[in-house]
């Protein structure tokens, strides 16, 4: 088992199996603009995209036996169980070569929060939070087009529930321990993006690579 220098020592490195990554979680209400910025936050600073909501999208396609489930869970806008999810985003982890992720809309309650740092040991590096209205997110999840089944008014505003009941408090739970950067995602895509770099650029001034000393 390796051991992090001084000068990494604040990076959150962890365990995964064998494997030692960075992780930052990417939060926000519905439409908020998470996946977007993260298409741009993965083309400059090399970090991967997880969605949580791509990965159980991707598991109804497979056929898998908690596709029905999951399917019948999106369209209610709840939030599907703990252990589902996290087995995706650790499969996904450990299938993938890079060493620094991005996981968007996970986790969801703090139960989500609490079994993913128990079963993975990843605590975040922080939380990049989308701060956005509901009226602006229900236009940009109205206009978004995808086919989702989710982006209905009625599903919609139950998504909108769920984050204010559920979700919010795992940002509040972060912002205790100062691990939250707020960002104001009401701002046009370009815009919100340049906050977002003075963000990345001051993390990857710092030690980013994962650091191993056999010992
Ligand atoms: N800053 C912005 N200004 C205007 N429109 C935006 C902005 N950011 C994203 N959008 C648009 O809003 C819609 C929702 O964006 P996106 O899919 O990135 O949100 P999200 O937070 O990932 O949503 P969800 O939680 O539903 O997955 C998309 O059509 C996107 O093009
Ligand atoms: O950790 C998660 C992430 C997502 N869900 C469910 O998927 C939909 C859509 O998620 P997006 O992040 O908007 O793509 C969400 O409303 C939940 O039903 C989940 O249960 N757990
Ligand atoms: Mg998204």
């Amino acid at each position: 088992m390796g051991s992090a220098t001084e000068a990494t020592k604040d990076i959150s490195e962890n365990l995964l199996g064998d494997k030692k990554v960075t992780v930052v979680f990417v939060l926000g209400g519905p439409g908020s603009g998470k996946g977007t910025q993260c298409a741009n936050i993965v083309e400059h600073y090399g970090f991967t995209h997880l969605s949580a909501g791509d990965l159980l999208r991707a598991e109804i396609k497979s056929g898998s036996e908690n596709g029905t489930m999951i399917q019948n869970m999106i369209k209610e806008g709840k939030i599907v169980p703990s252990e589902v999810t996290i087995k995706l985003l650790q499969t996904a982890i450990l299938e993938n070569g890079n060493d620094k992720f991005l996981i968007d809309g996970f986790p969801r309650n703090e139960e989500n929060r609490a079994a993913f740092e128990r079963v993975t040991g990843i605590v975040p590096e922080f939380v990049l939070f989308f701060d956005c209205s509901e009226e602006e997110m229900e236009r940009r999840l109205l206009g978004r087009n995808q086919g989702r089944v989710d982006d209905n008014i009625e599903t919609i505003k139950k998504r909108f529930k769920v984050f204010v009941e559920s979700s919010l408090p795992v940002v509040e739970h972060y912002e205790s321990l100062g691990k939250v950067k707020r960002i104001d995602a009401a701002k046009p895509i370009p815009e919100v993006f340049e906050d977002i770099k003075v963000i990345f650029s001051s993390l990857a001034s710092k030690v980013m690579k994962l650091v191993i000393i056999s010992s």
